[in-house]
C-alpha cells in the first residue's frame, strides 16, 4: 500500500505543507505547494487507494494566493504608501500608461514590418491588417525577418505559427527560442485561397499547379478534382509571380487576390480552400515586450522544460487548472541543445529518451495574480522557463 508522507518545511513561502507520495516501490515524489494539495484532494475525492495524506498543515484557499513580492501591484501599492498620497489626492496623478497608450499609431504609419515571401503573401495581408498603414518589408525566410527586427533594420516581424488546417508551423517555434524577441500580438487571418492563372486561360487547361505546401494542402480537394500535379513554392506569392513570368497556360497558382492584382493574374476560382474555416495564426514580433493590462482579454505564450519524472506534465498542466486559466495551445518541439537522455542502468543498458521543450499559450495577462502566481508555480519544478509574450487576443 502506497502512503503519503509528511516531511519537513521547505523553502518557498507558498508551502504549506510537504506531501510525499509513496509508492509501493519505495520511490518518493512530492507535492510541496500550495496548490498540489488539491491535485491530492482531487485525487482522493477519486478515491485512488494509493494515496493517502498523513498530515498537512492549516492551508489558505487558491483564492489567497498572493503574487510574488515585486509584482507590479505590489510595487504599485507601496510607491502610494510611501509617498503618502491620500485617496482624494490620487484624481491629480498623471495616468499610468497602459498597454493601448503604448503602441504606436494605431494605423502602423511609420512602422516597418517584415515578413517571410513577397508581395502578395498572406504574411503581407496579415502585417497590414496589424499595422494597416505600414511599410511591408519581404524577407527570404523567417530566420531573415527576426534577425531585420534584431538589427534594427525594421521595427516589427509578422510570421505564421498556426493554420487551422496545417497545424503548427514548426521552424517559427524553433526561432522564437534562438531569438530574443517579444511576441506583441497575434493576427488571426481568414485564408481565402484563390486559383489563378494567366489571362484568358480555364481552369480545365491547368496541368500544374504551384504554391506554398501549406496552400496546397488547405485545397487538396480542389487541385484532386482538378487532377493537377501539385508544385511546392516558397510562398504563394512567389507561385503566382512565377505563373505570371512563366507565361505558361497550363500551369497556375493558389494565391491571394491581392497577389493576382500585383502580378497581373486572372483570378480562376475564389475561395478553394476545402475548409471554410481556414484561419492561419501570425504571431507579430518586437524587440520589446507589450506592458499588459486588464482592459482586454491577454494571452500569455510560454515556453519550458520539465525535470525528469513521473507526472511532471501532469504538475505543469495543473497549475494552470487549478487556477481556471484556460489554455488555447499546447506544442512540444525537440530540446536541440540536449536532444537526447541517457538513461544508464548497468543491468539493462543504456536507453535514449527524447528531451522536450514544451510552448504553451494560455488566456490570461500577466498582470493578473493568477497569472504570475501559476508562473512561480511552474518554475519550481520546470528546468528552464520564459515568457515569449504577454499580448491582446486577436478576434477574426
Ligand atoms: O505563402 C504565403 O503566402 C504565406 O504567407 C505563408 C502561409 C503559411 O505559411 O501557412 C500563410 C498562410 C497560408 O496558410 C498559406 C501560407
Amino acid at each position: 500500500m502506497a502512503t503519503l508522507k509528511v516531511g519537513p518545511f521547505q523553502g518557498c513561502a507558498r508551502v504549506s505543507s510537504l506531501l510525499v507520495a509513496v509508492s509501493d516501490s519505495g520511490s518518493a515524489s512530492t507535492a510541496n505547494s500550495l496548490s498540489f494539495r488539491n491535485d491530492f484532494i482531487k485525487l482522493r475525492k477519486l478515491e485512488c487507494p494509493r494515496l493517502v495524506v498523513l498530515a498537512s498543515r492549516a492551508i489558505t484557499s487558491l483564492e489567497d494566493e498572493k503574487p510574488a513580492v515585486g509584482s507590479s501591484q505590489t510595487i504599485i501599492n507601496r510607491t502610494l504608501e510611501d509617498s503618502k498620497v491620500s485617496r482624494k489626492d490620487l484624481s491629480i496623478l498623471p495616468k499610468p500608461l497602459s498597454a493601448t497608450d503604448l503602441q504606436s499609431p494605431n494605423d502602423g504609419s511609420k512602422v516597418r514590418v517584415a515578413y517571410q515571401g513577397l508581395p502578395g503573401a498572406y504574411s503581407e495581408i496579415a502585417a497590414l491588417r496589424a499595422y494597416p498603414k505600414c511599410e511591408t518589408v519581404p524577407c527570404d525566410d523567417f530566420e531573415a525577418a527576426f534577425k531585420a527586427v534584431e538589427l534594427w533594420l525594421v521595427d516589427k516581424a509578422v510570421l505564421p505559427i498556426e493554420n487551422s488546417v496545417g497545424g503548427s508551423i514548426h521552424r517559427n517555434y524553433d526561432l522564437l527560442l534562438r531569438h530574443r524577441l517579444h511576441i506583441a500580438g497575434e493576427v488571426q487571418l481568414q485564408v481565402n485561397l484563390c486559383l489563378l492563372g494567366l489571362q484568358g486561360v480555364r481552369k480545365e487547361e491547368l496541368k500544374n499547379v504551384l504554391s506554398h505546401p501549406h496552400a496546397l494542402d488547405q485545397c487538396e480537394m480542389t487541385l484532386s478534382t482538378l487532377g493537377v500535379m501539385r508544385i511546392s513554392i516558397e510562398d504563394t506569392a512567389a507561385a503566382a509571380q512565377m505563373v505570371a513570368s512563366g507565361g505558361k497556360r497550363d500551369t497556375g497558382a493558389i494565391a491571394s487576390a491581392r497577389a493576382a492584382d500585383i502580378y497581373g493574374l486572372n483570378i480562376l476560382e475564389e475561395n478553394v480552400q476545402d475548409n471554410d474555416n481556414n484561419i492561419t495564426r501570425f504571431l507579430i514580433l518586437a524587440r520589446e515586450p507589450v506592458i499588459p493590462g486588464t482592459d482586454k482579454l491577454y494571452k500569455t505564450s510560454i515556453v519550458f522544460t520539465l525535470e525528469e519524472g513521473p507526472g511532471v506534465l501532469f504538475k505543469a498542466l495543473a497549475v494552470f487548472a487549478l487556477r481556471e486559466i484556460n489554455l488555447t495551445k499546447i506544442e512540444s518541439r525537440p530540446q536541440r541543445q540536449r536532444p537526447l537522455r541517457v538513461v544508464d542502468d548497468s543491468n539493462e543498458g543504456r536507453a535514449k529518451y527524447f528531451d522536450y521543450l514544451f510552448y504553451i499559450d494560455f488566456e490570461a495577462s500577466m498582470m493578473e495574480p493568477r497569472a504570475q502566481c501559476a508562473m512561480a508555480h511552474l518554475q519550481e519544478f520546470s528546468r528552464f522557463l520564459r515568457v515569449l509574450g504577454c499580448y491582446p487576443v486577436d478576434k477574426v
